[in-house]
């Protein structure tokens, strides 16, 4: 589904700065990955280089082996903050993708409706974001995204801002989501017990410029009671491990 080959990415300007160097890693139809690492390493903008926000300087990005040359349809992106509108509902905000693409209406409505109710969020269509609280806007964000029907979701720290009962609620949320729609899901967090969570494969980032130094297997991942295993623990130690075998090594 993703292919990123040996992309390196600088911003710009007078203050050029080299962001990404040499990243390589692919992502199959179906699979989750999670990207961890120290702040400023390069996640986000990995994210936004595969949802073809920005472009690299060298190397090549595929998605669904098509060269990555700007946002695509069939890609959603959930980004820090959630993105909503705050001048629009919380109706609005979920049917807008779908407005866009002019859908029948009364397939925008079913559609918008359906997922209100699987997130719990049914109560809440006339309100608006800044009525809502952290967890609730996260819900819209993710209902706006499914709204789309996306072959790959790409979220930027989901769930940060969250309490830890809210944020466990959510990934448990998206890993059944994903359980059933079999998308594919690239994530970024800086939650260890997140990307093992939620990650099949996790890659392990250091900074200055950001590489991906491991990517880690997680063939325990998919069930709600992984969390409570002992193979959990000893993944996110593994995980804890790398990422501070990353700093000493780029200090
Ligand atoms: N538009 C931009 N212009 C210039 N530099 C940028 C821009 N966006 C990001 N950077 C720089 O590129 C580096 C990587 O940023 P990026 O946001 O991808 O990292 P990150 O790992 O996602 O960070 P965080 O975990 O803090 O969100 C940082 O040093 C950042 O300051």
């Amino acid at each position: 589904m993703i292919a990123v080959d040996n992309v390196s990415l600088s911003y710009g300007g007078h203050q050029h700065h080299q962001a990404l160097a040499n990243i390589s890693m692919d992502v199959k139809s179906g699979e989750s990955m999670a990207l961890i690492g120290p702040s400023g390493c390069g996640k986000s903008s990995l994210l936004f280089l595969i949802a073809g926000l920005v472009f690299p300087q060298r190397g090549k990005i595929l998605v669904a082996d098509e060269n990555v040359a700007g946002p695509r349809q069939d890609v959603a992106l959930i980004i820090q903050n959630y993105g909503l509108f705050p001048w629009k509902t919380v109706w609005d905000n979920v049917i807008l993708g779908l407005k866009l693409r002019k859908l029948d209406h009364a397939k925008q409505k079913q559609k918008v409706s359906q997922l209100l109710n699987v997130l719990g969020l049914a109560d809440y269509q006339d309100k608006y974001p800044n009525q809502l609280s952290g967890g609730q806007q996260q819900r819209v964000a993710v209902a706006r995204a499914l709204a789309l029907e996306p072959m790959l979701l790409l979220m930027d720290e989901p769930f940060s801002a969250l309490d830890a009962l809210t944020r466990e609620s959510l990934q448990e949320m998206v890993l059944d989501i994903w359980l059933e729609n079999k998308m594919t899901l690239v994530f970024v967090t800086h939650s260890i017990e997140e990307a093992v969570f939620l990650g099949q494969k996790i890659a392990i980032f250091t900074p200055g410029p950001g590489r991906i130094t491991t990517i880690v297997e997680n063939s325990g991942m998919g069930a709600k009671e992984f969390r409570a295993t002992k193979q959990f623990y000893q993944q996110c130690s593994k995980v804890r491990k790398l990422l501070e075998d990353g700093q000493h090594e780029s200090a």
